[in-house]
C-alpha cells in the first residue's frame, strides 16, 4: 500500500481515528517511533496507534530535549510517519513553541501535517525531560490558556493536557492543574513523572472520566510496570517514548565500533535489516506496481 493513491488514504481524519481509538475498550498502547521506519516496524507488529516523542526526535538529530527545535522541523517527521503508516499519531508538542498563538499555530501545522493528537505541558523554556530536577514549571493559569488557545485552534485533534509539577508541588499540585486543564478543554491528562504505583492511583481517583495517560520511559521515575498494570489502574493510554530509538541508538554504536576496528562491516551481517527485509517493509514493490499501473491505465502512444 502506497500513500500516493487517493482510495487507499484513510476516510476520516487523524483525530476522528485517534479519538474512536482512546475510546474503544482496553489501553491504548502508544509506541515512539521517531521516524518513518521506524513507524513501520511497530505497525508490522501490530500496533495500532503511535507516539512521536520530542526526546527522541532531538536525540536523532543529535541535539538535546530542551525546546530548542521548530514546529516545522516536528511537522517533517509527522508527515513521514503519517505518510509510510496511515497510524493515528500522538505528538509531542512540548511546550507549544510560546503562548497562545504560537500554540495555535502548533496545532493547524501538526494537524495539517497528519497529526492525530498533541500534548503540552506546563514547563518554562528551556522545557527538560520529565524525569530529571530542577524543572521551571509555568503558572497553572499560563498552561490552562494554552490550553484553551490549542482547543479554539484544532478540528478534531485530541489535545493531552501534560503536567510536570509532581516534583515540585505534590500529587495535589497535579490533581489541581489536571482539572484546571481539564476545563480550559484538555481532552486528556497527562500527570507526568509519578513516582509511584500508589501516585497513579491517587490521580485516578480524583479525575473520574477523564482520560489518562502514563509514560513508561526507561530510565526514569516511573517504576516499571506492564501496560496491562496501567490498564489495571484506570488509565487509558501508555507510551514507551524513547524505547525505539534507545535499541537503535545501541545497535547503530556497536556497528561504527566494530566496523573502525575491522575495517569492514562483516560482523555485524547477522545482525542487519537486509535488503529484501527493507525493501519489503518500506513497499518498494508496491510503489513500483503503482507506476507500471499508471502507463498501462492511458491509451497506448501511437506507433510511428
Ligand atoms: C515523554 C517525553 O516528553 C518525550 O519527549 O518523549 C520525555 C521522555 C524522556 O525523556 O524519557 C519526558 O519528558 O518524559
Ligand atoms: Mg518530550
Amino acid at each position: 500500500m502506497t500513500y500516493l493513491v487517493a482510495a487507499d488514504l484513510p476516510r476520516e481524519t487523524a483525530g476522528s481515528r485517534f479519538r474512536a481509538l482512546l475510546n474503544s475498550p482496553g489501553i491504548l498502547r502508544l509506541p515512539g517511533a521517531h521516524n518513518g521506519q521506524a513507524a513501520l516496524q511497530a505497525k508490522a507488529a501490530g500496533f495500532e496507534g503511535l507516539y512521536l516523542s520530542g526526546a527522541a526526535m532531538t536525540a536523532s538529530m543529535g541535539l538535546p530535549d530542551l525546546g530548542i527545535i521548530t514546529v516545522d522541523e516536528v511537522a517533517f517527521f509527522i508527515r513521514q510517519i503519517a505518510r509510510a503508516t496511515g497510524l493515528p499519531l500522538l505528538v509531542d508538542g512540548d511546550t507549544g513553541y510560546g503562548e497562545a498563538l504560537n500554540v495555535m499555530h502548533m496545532v493547524r501545522v501538526f494537524e495539517e501535517a497528519g497529526a492525530g493528537a498533541v500534548h503540552l505541558e506546563d514547563q518554562l523554556l528551556p522545557k527538560k525531560c520529565g524525569h530529571l530536577n530542577d524543572k521551571k514549571l509555568a503558572s497553572a493559569y499560563d498552561m490552562a490558556a494554552k490550553v484553551a488557545a490549542a482547543a479554539r485552534a484544532r478540528r478534531d485533534l485530541v489535545i493531552v493536557a501534560r503536567t510536570d509539577a509532581a516534583a515540585s508541588e505534590g500529587i495535589e499540585g497535579t490533581i489541581a492543574r489536571a482539572k484546571l486543564y481539564t476545563e480550559a478543554g484538555a481532552d486528556a491528562i497527562f500527570p507526568e513523572a509519578l513516582t509511584s504505583i500508589e501516585m497513579f492511583r491517587a490521580v485516578r481517583a480524583a479525575l473520574p472520566g477523564v482520560k489518562l495517560l502514563a509514560n513508561m520511559t526507561e530510565f526514569g521515575r516511573t517504576p516499571a510496570l506492564t501496560a496491562q498494570e496501567f490498564q489495571d489502574l484506570g488509565y487509558d493510554m501508555v507510551i514507551w517514548p524513547v524505547s525505539s530509538l534507545r535499541v537503535a541508538n545501541k545497535a547503530q554504536h556497536k556497528l561504527y565500533q566494530v566496523l573502525a576496528r575491522d575495517g569492514a562491516t562483516t560482523a555485524m551481517l547477522p545482525e542487519m535489516q537486509t535488503r529484501a527485509e527493507l525493501y519489503h517493509l518500506i513497499g518498494l514493490n508496491d510503489f513500483e506496481a503503482l507506476d507500471s499501473s499508471i502507463a498501462l491505465s492511458i491509451p497506448p502512444a501511437p506507433v510511428g
